[in-house]
């Protein structure tokens, strides 16, 4: 355990299974390791959840489900708010957990905990305002009453790039339309997750609410904790984020029981820079858009699609700031750039790299780890990378910025839309007229136009194609916890 966090936070941080109020330990007294990302160090040992942890889990989520659902909405709301206020008012100390579990820098960990706690502010305020119809029915007949009911427990399942947020980007709004929820945080990060739900807990009890309304089961054994789950018919409701091939397979179970499902999936972002583009602001834009969480986030820069005429002089200007940076363990001053999440990050970084070099790519910049403890790569930039190397076509999730050129804009949207992924997309141009053609032919869910960031708490968040169903956020993310039950009156 590491001396970086506060003994207040380290005496008070759950270490085992939330179960209807409940921690204590897996069946069995199972436990897994989480580790520093920047020294390889076990921070924690953490309860390792069986599969009858997770279906006690479900159990504790059903039996509060018709009382959460009955809780008035402002009572739901307020119960948000007030995690939200208390995230805010520990941000520094959920901070320095993102970073100890996750690498990312102290600045970055702190932006996530504003980001991670704000979408709990924005369900706290949709709770109140669920959608609902009634009117006449055309013929004149009868009226129709449409309302919205909370679908049911639901399974979270969350990755560990952004472990608070995403979190809170599905507990908000599962909260929020009235489902009680069974979170399985991932097992290399699960411990700001554990934090939240601490917090949840506790203002649970203090109002008097019912105490599974939230669980969260950490396991190393994902599948086989999960998979009863999505067997149970207790459960109604899947949320996914993570990767394509899982997400996948997740869908396919969740078939057997036609339940709802939303999934947040893999991405593999164009970042077009046209001729008319302001270079500085693309600059700045690729530095946010590709070195946000070193890379590793699902809405990362993965391909420059730069024009010829500006191509040579931007891959050379990313390289001069790529090379500028400070590599280091993110709880360090002054540190720029942390380490990948674990050793297999580093290993599959290096393998793109080398595919690419090794089809005639040049590296202008990084291209190798750092020699030291810890999981660091070089943020690295290629060029002459040709559209079928697999740092094109694979999502990299890691620092490296290969630079395509191209010739004119029909070339430009083709490429960027030649990937089966469709989460984001980037673009930098001064010509209305252009950006309206990008906004209408960009196949992606969000579009960045002269911003290398698109993620906000109060925007619908989510993939076209292999990208993902449904949204998070916005007013779109509470829809995705309610069900409408048409009245024939
Ligand atoms: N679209 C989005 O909003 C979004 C956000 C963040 C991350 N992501 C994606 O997530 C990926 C990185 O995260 P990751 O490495 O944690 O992804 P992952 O798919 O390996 O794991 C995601 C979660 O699923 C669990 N899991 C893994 N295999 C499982 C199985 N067979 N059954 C049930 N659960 C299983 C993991 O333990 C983790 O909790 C990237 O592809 C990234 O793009 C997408
Ligand atoms: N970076 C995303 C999440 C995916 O990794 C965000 O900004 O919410």
């Amino acid at each position: 355990m590491v001396t970086a966090l506060s003994p207040a936070l380290v005496s008070h941080l759950p270490t085992g299974l939330l179960v209807d109020g409940h921690w204590g330990p897996a069946t069995g007294g199972r436990t897994f390791e989480v580790a520093d990302p920047a020294t390889g160090d076990v921070l924690f040992d953490v309860a390792d959840a069986a599969p009858e942890d997770a279906r006690r889990a479900l159990a504790a989520a059903h039996d509060a489900a018709p009382a959460w659902r009955a809780t008035p909405p402002r009572e739901r709301g307020e119960l948000l708010r007030a995690v939200y206020e208390r995230l805010v008012a520990r941000a520094d100390d959920v901070a320095a957990l993102i970073t100890a579990e996750s690498g990312k820098t102290r600045a970055e960990a702190r932006a996530e905990a504003l980001y991670g706690a704000d979408f709990l502010r924005w369900y706290a305020e949709e709770a109140v305002r669920l959608p609902g119809l009634a009117r006449t029915a055309p013929g004149g007949a009868n009226r129709q009453l449409v309302h919205r009911r909370p679908i049911g427990p639901a399974l979270l399942i969350t990755p560990w790039n952004f472990p608070l947020a995403m979190a809170t980007r599905k507990i908000g709004p599962a909260l929020a339309a009235g489902c009680c929820v069974v979170v399985k945080p991932a097992h290399l990060a699960p411990l700001t997750t554990m934090l939240v739900a601490e917090v949840l807990r506790s203002e649970l009890e203090e109002r008097g609410l019912p105490a599974g309304v939230v669980n969260v089961v950490p396991t190393s054994r994902s599948a086989a904790a999960t998979s009863p789950l999505l067997a149970d018919p207790r459960l109604r409701k899947l949320s996914f984020t993570g990767s394509t091939a899982v997400g996948r397979s997740l869908l396919e179970q969740a078939a057997a029981q036609v339940l709802g499902v939303s999934m947040e999936l893999g991405g593999n972002a164009p970042f077009i820079v046209m001729p008319d583009a302001d270079l500085d602001a693309a600059i700045e834009g690729a530095m946010v858009a590709k070195l946000r969480n070193a890379g590793q986030s699902c809405v990362a820069a993965n391909r420059f699609l730069v024009h010829d005429s500006l191509a040579r002089q931007f891959a050379r200007r990313l390289a001069e700031r790529f090379d500028a940076l400070r590599l280091g363990p993110g709880a360090d001053d002054g540190v720029d750039l942390g380490p990948l999440i674990d050793p297999a990050a580093v290993e599959k970084v290096d393998a793109l790299v080398a595919d690419a070099t090794a089809r005639g790519a040049q590296v202008l910049a990084g291209g190798e780890r750092l020699a030291r403890p810890g999981s660091f790569y070089r943020p690295t930039v290629l060029t002459g990378v040709g559209p079928d190397a697999r740092v094109a076509r694979e999502e990299v999730f890691g620092p490296v910025a290969p630079v395509i050129a191209f010739a004119d804009d029909d070339e430009a949207i083709a490429l960027a839309n030649d990937t089966e992924y469709g989460l984001a997309a980037y673009a930098y141009t001064t010509s209305l007229a252009r950006a309206a053609r990008l906004g209408d032919e960009l196949e992606a869910g969000m579009i960045g136009l002269n911003r290398g960031m698109v993620s906000d708490a109060s925007a619908p968040f989510g993939g076209l194609k292999q990208s993902g169903l449904g949204r998070e956020g916005g007013e779109a993310g509470v829809e995705e916890y309610l069900e409408t039950v048409y009245v024939a009156l």
